[in-house]
């Protein structure tokens, strides 16, 4: 961690004297080793130490333009040299990856409201390497690495985000030119949304209904040029912009997008799912939402991204609540570090818990997308729709979540948590955006729950189900009756089970009844509320099953100290949860009063033992004072200094009078009204 400098306040540096394990060694956990540590503070200094970047200047008081421009010239700062140390590394696909996972967090302390390249990086490439043939890769991933070209990814239109299917936009094929022709036929029809578009990239994948031979084929992905390679004016037929500004993002230069008879050439449709011969005949995929591939990736990404956001909202909240003094507990004494006050420790040491067993959920999730998609490549497809319910829900979980915590996080920090100063604002609007873009979050956990109510079909029927709902079983084993509930943390999942197994029943029954007198899709509707409600214990069931399976691997695998840490935050995530979901519990579980009470308690010997270590697990999520941009959060401590001295570099603060007074103020004042 490259630590401040300055001395570190005494009230922080006495609760890092406590820490009784091995900071170090959860980091490399939190990292994936120890090279790993090494090899992020290396791409973190090299990038955050370079003057021409002028991180310096506050970003947050430029107009909308200005923040756009420096963004795109940071960008391209850390680019030229993303590509130098590129080369200094070995020049390898596996090099890029590694800068580029570091760069994640970096870029955000770079453009902290938001990248105007990130979906050339992600979106745009992951398409073209995992959607087209082999030719369409020799011709354009060279022109994407080298950034010969900058794309970015279109779905979106203004009428339509969530029901991909009704797209508007059209590709017309001709056999005879060998071209395609894109047309906006409506206003609604106009791309909108997409990351990069508005003033930044020059082409796009852009997804539109194929028509050919007089049929249209559904959605399918083209790669279209939109802007002139020289000049970057927009080329004919292409009406293009910004779309304003936002709740946050404001640097990542989303935009607008409208065609009017763009030809585009033959080749230029991806096809490696679906195919168009050259006379226009076409030919299906193996499993039509192979086209939604790249979104399906993102969504895995996005809990790892949910965890770190996560972790940098309790780490700031962490260290100021350490070294902020405030009411007495017993009147005679001394005002206590905020931390100290119970309600305090509950609105941080849950958050924290869940920032570990997200990252345990991505790392496994990381692993089950490499062996789905290897099994994909060999044409075996039978565990797509199993790793789309399972990313669907935990993406929205896991933001749903995020957000919320971040926010707690926000108001734990009182009245400095408002500034912007303290950091908390960028990543709450990171946070909240990532509820709705790459799927809408309800939309989501409807998803997941079609795969609820067929494997709970499936499972009432004698069928097989995947291991992640095998517990439907038991809850129709028990037929009707409750589970009983022990407190232990197995009796925990199981209670989370059997209440996710119960919401779902309630919803597949609620569908049942309905359909004697509606169609199954308006039972389904008439169901939603039960079944996102059913996705979203069935997401919390996931994550404490991977929680307890990985915790348990890292237990035995670290020092006993360290083990002791780990073992204490499994349980805080779990018994928090319980308590949280209680009502649904109650439902489906015989738990009584004492037992709740007990787990109360057990909350309460939770934090007792985690008030030592707290600071040591947020202290090893190890981000570094120019990552965390925060005068509450910095590692030494020094809340107040570091707040007086971002006042002082207010743009009002730079003279004493501000011109309004004599333009405005003092003529009011004077005019006895
Ligand atoms: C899934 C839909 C909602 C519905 O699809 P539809 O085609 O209509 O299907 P249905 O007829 O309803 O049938 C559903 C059946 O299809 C199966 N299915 C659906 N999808 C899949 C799939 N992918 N794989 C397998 N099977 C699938 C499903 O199981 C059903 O089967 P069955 O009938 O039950 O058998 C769909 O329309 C949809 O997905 N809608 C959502 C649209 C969406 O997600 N759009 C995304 C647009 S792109 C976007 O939003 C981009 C955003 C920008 C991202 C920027 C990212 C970078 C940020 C990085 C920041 C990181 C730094 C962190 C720093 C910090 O934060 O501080
Ligand atoms: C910051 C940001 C970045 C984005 N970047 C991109 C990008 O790079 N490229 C791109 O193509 N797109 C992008 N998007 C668009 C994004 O993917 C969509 O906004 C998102 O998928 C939601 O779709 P929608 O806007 O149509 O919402 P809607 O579907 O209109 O949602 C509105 C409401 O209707 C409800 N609703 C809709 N359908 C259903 C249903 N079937 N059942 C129950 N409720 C329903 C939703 O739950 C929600 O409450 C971005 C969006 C944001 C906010």
């Amino acid at each position: 961690m490259s630590k401040n400098l300055s001395i570190v306040n005494k009230d922080l540096k006495e609760e890092r004297d406590k820490i009784n394990f091995n900071v170090e060694e959860f980091t490399n956990w939190f990292y994936g080793g120890a090279e790993k540590v090494k090899e992020k503070k290396y791409i973190e200094n090299y990038f955050l130490s370079d003057k021409d970047l002028n991180l310096e200047l506050d970003t947050s008081y430029l107009s909308y333009k200005d923040k756009y421009e420096e963004a795109v010239r940071r960008s391209i700062v850390v680019y030229k040299k993303l590509y130098k140390l590129h080369n200094e590394m070995g020049g390898t696909h596996e090099d890029f990856v590694k800068i580029m996972e570091n760069l994640r967090f970096t870029m955000g302390a770079i453009n902290p409201e938001g990248n105007p390249f990130v979906l050339h990086f992600s979106m745009f490439a992951l398409t073209i390497m995992n959607m087209t043939n082999d030719e369409q890769k020799a011709e354009w991933l060279p022109r994407i690495f080298n950034c010969n070209i900058l794309g970015t990814y279109a779905q979106t239109e203004l009428g339509h985000g969530t029901y991909i299917q009704r797209l508007e936009t059209t590709a017309t094929y001709d056999p005879k030119t060998k071209e395609f022709t894109l047309n906006s036929p409506t206003l609604t029809s106009y791309k909108w949304w997409p990351g990069n578009l508005g003033h930044t990239v020059d082409h796009a994948i852009v997804m539109a209904q194929l028509y050919s031979q007089g049929k249209c084929h559904g959605i399918q992905p083209f790669i279209v040029q939109l802007r002139d390679s020289e000049t970057h004016k927009p080329l004919p037929g292409i009406d293009i912009g910004d779309i304003g500004n936002k709740v946050g993002f404001q640097t990542v230069n989303n935009g607008f997008l409208g065609f009017k008879n763009v030809k585009v050439p033959y080749k230029n449709m991806l096809m490696k799912n679906s195919k168009l011969l050259e006379d226009g005949t076409f030919i299906k995929p193996k499993n039509a939402k192979l086209n939604y591939g790249t979104m399906v990736i993102i969504r895995v990404h996005m809990i790892i991204d949910a965890a770190c956001r996560i972790a940098k909202a309790t780490t700031i909240a962490l260290r100021y609540s350490l070294v902020r003094r405030q009411s007495p507990i017993n009147p005679n004494e001394i005002e206590p570090k905020i931390i100290e006050h119970i309600t305090q420790q509950n609105k941080i040491f849950p958050g924290i818990a869940k920032a570990v067993v997200f990252k345990c959920m991505a790392d496994y999730l990381t692993k089950l997308h490499l062996s789905i998609t290897q099994e994909g490549n060999t044409g075996n497809l039978a565990r797509m729709p199993e790793l789309h319910a399972l990313s669907c829900c935990l993406k929205a979980v896991c933001t749903n979540e995020d957000a919320k915590t971040v926010e707690v996080c926000r108001l734990s920090c009182g009245g400095h948590g408002f500034l912007r100063s303290a950091g908390l604002d960028d990543v709450y609007r990171n946070s909240t955006a990532a509820q709705t873009y790459e799927g809408e979050n309800t939309v989501m956990l409807l998803q997941a729950a079609r795969f609820l109510i067929k494997s709970f079909n499936e499972a009432r029927n004698g069928g097989s189900l995947t291991e992640g709902v095998k517990y439907l079983f038991d809850f129709i084993g028990r037929n009707g009756k409750r589970e009983i509930f022990d407190n232990s943390i197995n009796g925990i999942l199981r209670a989370i089970q059997a209440a996710a197994a119960g919401r779902t029943y309630i919803a597949w029954k609620h569908i049942e009844d309905d359909k004697r007198h509606n169609s199954i899709e308006v039972a389904t509707n008439l169901a939603g509320v039960h079944l996102t409600k059913a996705a979203e214990l069935h997401g919390y069931v996931c994550l404490l099953q991977v929680g307890i399976e990985e915790i348990e691997k890292i237990i035995r695998n670290v020092s006993p100290a360290l083990g002791l840490v780990f073992k204490n935050i499994l349980e805080l995530f779990a018994v928090d949860l319980i308590l949280n979901k209680i009502g649904d519990v109650i439902q489906h579980v015989d738990i009584s009063n004492e037992d709740i009470e007990k787990l109360e308690k057990q909350m309460e010997t939770l934090f007792k033992f985690f008030r030592t270590s707290a600071i040591g697990v947020v202290d090893g999520f190890d981000f570094s004072d120019p990552i965390i941009d925060s005068t509450l959060g910095s590692y030494d401590g020094n809340v107040y200094e570091n707040l007086i001295n971002a006042a002082r570099k207010s743009p009002l603060n730079q003279e004493d009078v501000n011109r309004t007074f004599h333009l405005y103020i003092k003529p009011f004042m004077k005019s006895n009204l």
